[in-house]
């Protein structure tokens, strides 16, 4: 295994993961050999006529679980295809919610095996024996874990060396300084009578860092002022946020 950053997908729905990692930024990095995505199915590891996944929940109640013995099953071979130090993450609505610095941590592990329940979920001792992290993409119910795991393996991947093309583009991304990114624009100069803020065609780079440095503190201030609870501005950043207030007084 000789990829940068290998994902071990246990899934019902293996399919839903080729057009993920045959297109764009991660089709690419997968191309060339520095992401690889390995799917295992608990579909293959049943033994029945009926190749059962899913069982009847202890104590009753509505909706399914996914049966155990196939599913740890292909855990335990992705286990084993991931050889030493894989991290074993379950994704689900009762995990820690994803941020980007908690993207940038899982970043570290080179092997990561991504558990997508379906159904109602997995039995919690399974959780208990073989997950690791236990991590949500938000406060709502989806129909299984894949559309996470593949929210997961791109936010991770976008940190990996060489997987984007233009380094800048992952550094000035939103949230990698804690703050939302500023408004873009690209041509045409005038677009339904909005013209593109002057700045940004001076061609003057430190003018242009300020002004987008401003305009993401200012952002970030109206629509999540709780991200800036948790940041400690510098003196410009101040300064800027607070050019940006009074402009929007005048
Ligand atoms: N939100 C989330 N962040 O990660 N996973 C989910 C999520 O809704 N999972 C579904 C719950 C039941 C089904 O098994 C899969």
């Amino acid at each position: 295994m000789t990829a940068d950053k290998w994902f071990g997908i246990v899934s019902l729905f293996p399919e839903m993961f080729a057009p993920f990692t045959q297109q764009g930024v991660i089709g690419r990095a997968v191309k060339s050999g520095t992401l690889a995505v390995e799917t295992f199915n608990p579909r293959d590891y049943t033994h029945d006529r009926h190749r059962t996944v899913d069982d009847r929940p202890y104590g009753g109640g509505p909706g399914m679980l996914m049966m155990v013995k196939p599913l740890t099953d292909a855990i335990t071979a992705a286990r084993q295809a991931a050889g030493e130090n894989s991290k074993v993450i379950y994704l689900s609505p009762q995990g820690k919610k994803l941020d980007q610095a908690g993207v940038a941590r899982l970043a570290d592990n080179d092997r990561m095996i991504l558990i997508c329940g379906r159904y109602e979920g997995i039995d919690e001792r399974v959780i208990e024996s073989h997950v690791d992290e236990e991590v949500s993409i938000g406060d709502y119910v989806l129909s299984g874990g894949e559309l996470p795991a593949m929210v997961l393996m791109d936010s991770v991947a976008r940190l990996v060396p060489g997987v984007l093309g233009h380094k800048a583009s992952a550094v000035e991304d939103s949230f990698t300084d804690g703050l939302l990114d500023c408004p873009h624009y690209t041509r045409p100069e005038v677009l339904d009578g909005r013209s593109v803020p002057s700045v940004l065609l001076s061609g003057d780079h430190e003018k242009i860092r300020q002004w987008r440095q401003k305009q993401a503190l200012g952002r970030t201030w109206q629509r999540r002022p709780e991200l800036l609870n948790h940041l400690a501005l510098t003196e410009e950043q101040q300064r800027l946020l607070e050019e940006f207030k009074s402009q929007l007084q005048r």
